[in-house]
């Protein structure tokens, strides 16, 4: 596992404020976001305290409107909070700038959509590499064939999207995610477009690269038996932790999210 080495990554040369030497990869405090003001605002979360451990998988769930896209989004450097503090690894987010941020978002943490958002005119190599490109560094050969071989794309590597199944893709959108070694890699419901083979497949793949790789996943999602994937899950009712479930089976998600529901009737 390299959490140790995901919370010593990229000393605080930008940034002065610094973490507990805990485990978290990334955390939350006391973090809220407003849309809008006056009579029509939205409180879409209400002081918010999360840590997400490093080498974990971890799922967050609730009810739609609960916040989950949200907290992904400040999380991940995407937007920015109304109050609070987000921290990945020692790099407090509220204090950089948009180039700051843009140059976090690329270096640090990695991204998988329910849509996929591979380029089509790319074969699946060069999507896979696209982070590297950008960054203007080569590919660490090494960890390509890694996670090539992992993820099953050797004989895909020269295919375009157009000519790969929606599984397929998902798999080069994650080891174009994880090409970098991200310090996070953020899942936005990864198997939402998927049939449940090719999402099993995808989630397994996300788990092997936390148990195998040594990665960091925090992952959004309905589906309480993608949830059953992760090492634990957080969930969120109206803006807030409503609690978290440790080895989470799917039958106990459901349960989580009923008992959300009656507290919330
Ligand atoms: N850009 C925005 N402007 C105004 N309100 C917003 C905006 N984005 C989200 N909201 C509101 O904030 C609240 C939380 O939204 P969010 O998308 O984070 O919830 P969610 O749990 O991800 O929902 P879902 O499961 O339906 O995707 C909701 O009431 C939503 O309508």
């Amino acid at each position: 596992m390299t959490s140790p080495d995901a919370a010593q990554r990229r000393p605080t040369e930008e940034n002065p404020v610094s973490t507990s030497p805990s485990r978290a990869a990334v955390r939350a405090r006391s973090l809220s976001k407003v849309y809008g003001s006056g009579d029509v605002a939205v409180h879409a979360l209400r002081g918010v305290d999360v840590a997400f451990t490093a080498g974990e998988f971890t799922a967050i769930m609730g009810p739609s409107g609960s916040g989950k896209s949200t907290l992904m989004h400040l999380l991940a450097g995407l937007d920015t909070a109304t109050d609070g503090q987000v921290v990945l690894g020692d790099t407090e987010l509220t204090n950089l700038d948009d180039t700051a941020l843009t140059l976090l978002r690329r270096e640090r943490v990695g991204f998988v959509f329910q849509s996929f958002n591979l380029l089509p005119m790319f074969t699946a190599l060069q999507n896979i590499t696209l982070p590297c490109e950008l960054a203007g560094t080569a590919p660490d050969q090494a960890w390509l064939d890694t996670l090539v071989d992992t993820l099953g794309l050797r004989e895909r590597l020269t295919h375009r999207p157009s000519e790969m199944s929606g599984g397929q893709q998902q798999r080069v959108a994650i080891a174009r995610a994880l090409i970098t070694r991200p310090e996070v890699v953020f899942a936005d419901e990864p198997t939402g477009n998927l049939d449940s083979r090719s999402g099993a497949e995808v989630l397994s793949f996300l788990r092997t690269s936390v148990r195998e790789l040594g990665q960091t996943v925090v992952m959004v999602t309905h589906d309480p038996t993608a949830a059953s994937y992760a090492d634990s899950v957080v969930l969120l009712a109206d803006g807030r932790i409503a609690g978290t479930i440790e080895r989470p089976t799917p039958e106990a998600v459901l349960a989580g999210l009923d008992a959300l529901r009656t507290v919330n009737a």
